[in-house]
């Protein structure tokens, strides 16, 4: 398989941690190889830049990628998007100088200049207003256009909104919620390899924020143990080879833990083993 990722940008890190997670390493190649084997034999990354991963995806030849939302629908590209990740979560936002008067979409003027990089959703989303405006195609940077007298508003990614206070302008209107998703050609969507990737990394999203927790508990304390202790269907309980004790074991979430401890030992536990979980596979 043929896996494309960021090779810049703010995806390239986490991206790269995810792959880790799930066991995916590239193994050491030159730094300016654009395709790296990885630890997953059969799995190669292609080192693209984000923005072209959805057509590089859509070509077929590459089976799947990482990317964000945003550049999916802006290249309008034929691919699936199988999975939710859980960074370069933003909102595509219009906005405009906090100077002008100007505190919605609608109060923009005709032909207003409007930059941005994301310019099949700018035509998309102000044709469907029906509002005409000449939008100007930049790559970067955009947030600098309007105090350059270059545009009349933008339309970029705003994350924590730092950067359009910096600049002096505020948001107008959300175009589009975006995040990091996997994305995969339609043919692969049902081939083993797809499946099992999909698989890993699900595993690993659903075991963050969750602990294994081991316990003995001798058996007239086993009822007051079990009823404090929360378990995914119902904890496992096991007799130990010696004496009338159990070994009591349970997936439990990481929030509150001390607390579940202590009342554990408060309902007899003992011998109270805490471990991480990598994967939890449903
Ligand atoms: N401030 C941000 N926080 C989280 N995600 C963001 C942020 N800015 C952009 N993104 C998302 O990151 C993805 C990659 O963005 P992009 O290709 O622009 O990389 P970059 O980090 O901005 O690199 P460069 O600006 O050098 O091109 C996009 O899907 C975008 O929505
Ligand atoms: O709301 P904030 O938390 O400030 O984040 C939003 C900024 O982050 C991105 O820019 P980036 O730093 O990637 O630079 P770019 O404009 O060159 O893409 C995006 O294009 C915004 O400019
Ligand atoms: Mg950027």
């Amino acid at each position: 398989m043929l896996l494309a990722v960021p090779n810049k940008g703010r995806l390239q890190e986490p991206v790269l941690k995810l792959l880790e997670a799930v066991g995916i390493r590239p193994l050491a190649s030159d730094e300016r190889a654009l395709v790296v084997p990885t630890t997953w034999r059969e799995i190669n990354l292609i080192r693209a830049r984000p923005e072209d991963i959805p057509f590089i995806v859509e070509s077929g030849r590459v089976w799947a990628g990482i990317t964000g939302h945003d550049y999916v629908v802006e290249s309008g590209a034929n691919v699936r998007e199988v999975l939710e990740l859980d960074f370069g979560r933003g909102k595509l936002v219009v906005a405009v100088p906090k100077s002008s008067d100007i505190s919605s979409v609608e109060q923009l003027p005709p032909g207003a200049r409007v930059a941005t990089k994301f310019v099949n959703i700018a035509y998309s989303y102000f044709g469907e207003l029906g509002k005409r405006v000449r939008v100007i195609r930049v790559t970067g940077s955009v947030e600098v256009l309007p105090q350059l007298g270059i545009a009349d508003a933008i339309l970029d990614v705003m994350a924590t909104g730092t950067t359009l206070e910096v600049h002096g302008l505020v948001p107008v209107a959300t175009v589009l919620e975006t995040s990091a998703r996997l994305i995969v050609n339609p043919k692969y969507e049902e081939h083993e390899l797809t499946k099992m990737l999909v698989t890993f990394v699900k595993g690993y999203y659903a075991a963050q924020g969750k602990k294994m927790i081991f316990l003995n508990v001798p058996a007239d304390k086993l009822e007051a143990v079990l009823s404090v202790l929360p378990a995914m269907e119902a904890p496992s309980v096991t007799k130990l080879a010696k004496g009338d004790v159990y070994e009591v074991f349970s997936v439990v979430p990481e929030e509150g833990l001390p607390d579940l401890v202590i009342r554990l030992k408060q309902a007899g536990a003992k011998d109270i083993v805490v471990t991480s979980i990598e994967k939890l596979i449903s």
